[in-house]
């Protein structure tokens, strides 16, 4: 079974400091595992590393139990059964589609090499175009024929490095599910970079959130989402409401805050400066879809300040007495409100995370910076 497993990786890139500061990441076997981090956080560094590009200063790298990166060991990256997939597809020029996808079978036969290749072709949607050059084929179709190649000679590893980066957002979206559909159905386990919390969250079994240099947290995109360990990563992967509150109630359970009473998650009592009893100020963080728009004179009362109709939904910022910017309502279906009207507001499910100690600066944040 080919699952990944990467342990304690650190890797400097000359005397600067070190890119890579200790990395555990898990890959199960034919599991599809995207890495997220902000640009210049080590996500290519690696996968150059695990692609055997470069040498890591320590740590191992396994890929179905076998060692392929440890002290004292280096497997060369022809050797690992790797396949890569580029940012722009990286294709040979000069040879036309079948032959970019066969260059990798050099051990078949000719006949066992036409087969796979148009296997392969058939798998990304691609059976007609084995005649075409490189040049001939649409961004989006080149990134395909890459993965044909990338599968080609059945890898036990699959490495993306924000293959959708260069193409327009409607053919990402696209994109994104046949090159998961692909990976499935030649299952292969694949590791795939990428800055866009949305691309990891819609295609990943699980998302590894990487900063400063380690895995701060990787979980099954649903988990990561709802359950992230801490402030930062719930404003990497999602927008978020920071609201100011105080701890209420013998059990510690509940927030006092500008929009009411928040219900707080399980383990809220027991933050980072330790057991938060009644009465100890907290940073709440709540996902604006959580934030729901009612009648005034029937919720807690605000203003609206602004509405952006997004056509699927309209995000309406609403000015609430004891918040010192607006909060973002994520609103689906018609809006009926316009800037000045008076508006409800209530908080439907607990908090996301509750933190010890007042909100620092900016005190209210929707839709957070990435
Ligand atoms: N060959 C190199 N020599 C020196 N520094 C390097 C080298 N390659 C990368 N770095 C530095 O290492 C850090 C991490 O780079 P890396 O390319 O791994 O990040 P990244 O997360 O993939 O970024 P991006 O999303 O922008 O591609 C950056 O500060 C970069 O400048």
């Amino acid at each position: 079974m080919n699952d990944l497993s990467v342990r304690g990786l650190v890797k400097s890139h000359g005397s600067d400091g070190p890119v890579l500061r200790g990395l555990d990441l898990h890959a199960g076997a034919g599991d599809l595992v995207a890495v997220l981090g902000p640009s210049g956080c080590g996500k290519t560094t690696l996968l150059r590393v695990i692609a055997g590009f470069l040498r890591a200063d320590a740590g191992t790298v396994t890929v179905g139990g076998r060692v392929l990166t440890a002290p004292g060991t280096h497997v060369p990256p022809e050797r690992r059964a790797v396949g890569i997939v580029a940012q722009e597809g990286a294709l040979f020029p000069h040879l036309d589609v079948a032959r970019n996808v066969a260059f990798g079978l050099t051990d078949l036969s000719r006949a066992e090499r036409r087969r796979r290749v148009a296997e392969m072709l058939d798998l990304v949607g691609l059976a007609e175009h084995g005649r075409r050059m490189p040049h001939e084929l649409s961004g989006g179709q080149q990134q395909r024929v890459s993965l044909a190649r990338a599968l080609a000679p059945r890898p036990a590893l699959v490495l993306l490095d924000e293959p959708f980066n260069a193409l327009d957002s409607s053919l990402r979206h696209g994109l994104r599910a046949d090159v998961r559909a692909a990976l499935r159905a030649g299952g292969a386990t694949a590791l795939l970079v990428t800055h866009d919390q949305q691309e990891a969250l819609s295609v990943a079994d699980s998302v590894a959130v990487v900063r400063d240099g380690r895995v701060v947290q990787q979980d099954d995109p649903r988990r990561l989402y709802h359950h992230p360990v801490d402030a930062r990563v719930a404003r990497f992967v999602g927008d978020a409401v920071v609201l100011p509150g105080t701890v209420e109630g013998a059990a510690g359970d509940r927030a006092g805050t500008p929009l009411g009473e928040i219900r707080l998650p399980g383990d809220a009592s027991a933050g980072p400066a330790g057991p938060v009893g009644p009465g100890t100020p907290v940073t709440v963080l709540l996902r604006p879809e959580q934030l729901l728009l009612r009648p005034p004179g029937t919720a807690v009362g605000g203003t609206v300040e602004d509405v952006h109709f997004y056509g699927h939904d309209a995000v309406v910022t609403v000015r609430v007495a004891g918040l010192e910017r607006p909060v973002e309502v994520r609103h689906a279906g018609a809006v009926e409100v316009r800037p000045g009207d008076p508006t409800g507001l209530v908080v439907t499910g607990p908090a996301l995370l509750c933190t010890p100690g007042a909100v620092p600066e900016p005190s209210a944040v929707a839709g957070a910076a990435r």
